[in-house]
């Protein structure tokens, strides 16, 4: 039996002016799948995901999780009902502890906790991301790596269904960058949702199922890593991408 789908994007186009940043884009992602949304410099990643989680609204097409749309909803109930990003830069409380940061993940979050038990979850999610002794410590005082460890704590102490990824790996050192993927893997393995933006292509092909390739804000190829990274449009576009070349 074919898994069921827990997000489809369909027609989905965001419009800055006359720039269209996303372009009539349809997917769909099926439950504990990784799908990797790839793509040169300005294709329309983030954007896509910040269509997916509210903080854009679309100028048109809908977006639906489970089968309900969510395409106008705020992101504060995109949220609540299981859809939970990291962002490209870290957003934490550099004044806060690593505990306190993670533990606001859990309060605010799709299934909200207070209390002692918001500090135990949290004190769980600092386990799965390997940081549990680090729980006192100061956000300032932290490495890049853990920084991006205590956000991912904090993004999964909200239990979200969909995890947005956006370039969570990038930055990192080889040692760190193996590191990542295996937890990536390993949320993976337990069962979640989740959407990588990427460009890291050692982790698109070691963590995705399937991947969407976008070019200038276009859905350009669609398959497995190995098939879309072997795709002559897919190489053309990431050829003519400077920064990439
Ligand atoms: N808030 C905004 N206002 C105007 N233009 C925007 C805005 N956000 C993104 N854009 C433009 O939309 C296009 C897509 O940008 P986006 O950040 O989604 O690309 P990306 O594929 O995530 O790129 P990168 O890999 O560099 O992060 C770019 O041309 C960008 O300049």
């Amino acid at each position: 039996m074919n898994a069921p789908t827990v997000l489809s994007l369909r027609g989905a186009t965001k419009r800055f002016g006359g720039l269209v940043a996303v372009s009539d884009l349809d997917f769909d992602v099926t439950e504990h799948e990784v799908m990797g949304l790839i793509g040169p410099n300005g294709s329309g990643k983030s954007t896509t995901l910040n269509l997916i989680s509210g903080a854009l609204p679309v100028t048109s097409g809908t977006i639906t999780l489970r089968g309900t749309p969510i395409t106008t909803l705020p992101a504060q109930e995109i949220a609540r009902r299981g859809v939970a990003r990291t962002f490209q830069l870290v957003r934490l409380l550099p004044s806060m502890t690593v505990l306190d940061n993670v533990r606001a993940g859990a309060v605010f979050g799709h299934r909200r906790r207070w209390g002692h038990e918001a500090e135990a979850h949290a004190m769980r999610m600092l386990e799965t991301v390997g940081l549990q002794r680090r729980a006192q410590a100061h956000v300032g005082e932290l490495t890049y790596i853990d920084t991006k460890r205590v956000e991912l704590a904090r993004v999964l102490a909200s239990d979200p269904k969909v995890l947005l990824l956006d370039e969570w790996l990038a930055g990192l050192n080889p040692t760190e960058l193996e590191e990542g993927i295996a937890l990536i893997r390993r949320l993976r393995d337990e069962g979640r949702t989740i959407i990588l933006v990427e460009h890291v292509m050692d982790a698109i092909r070691s963590l995705c199922d399937r991947c969407v390739v976008m070019s200038s804000g276009a859905r350009i190829a669609e398959g497995t890593p190995a098939e879309v990274l072997s795709d002559p449009e897919v190489i053309r576009a990431y050829l003519g991408d400077d920064e990439d070349a």
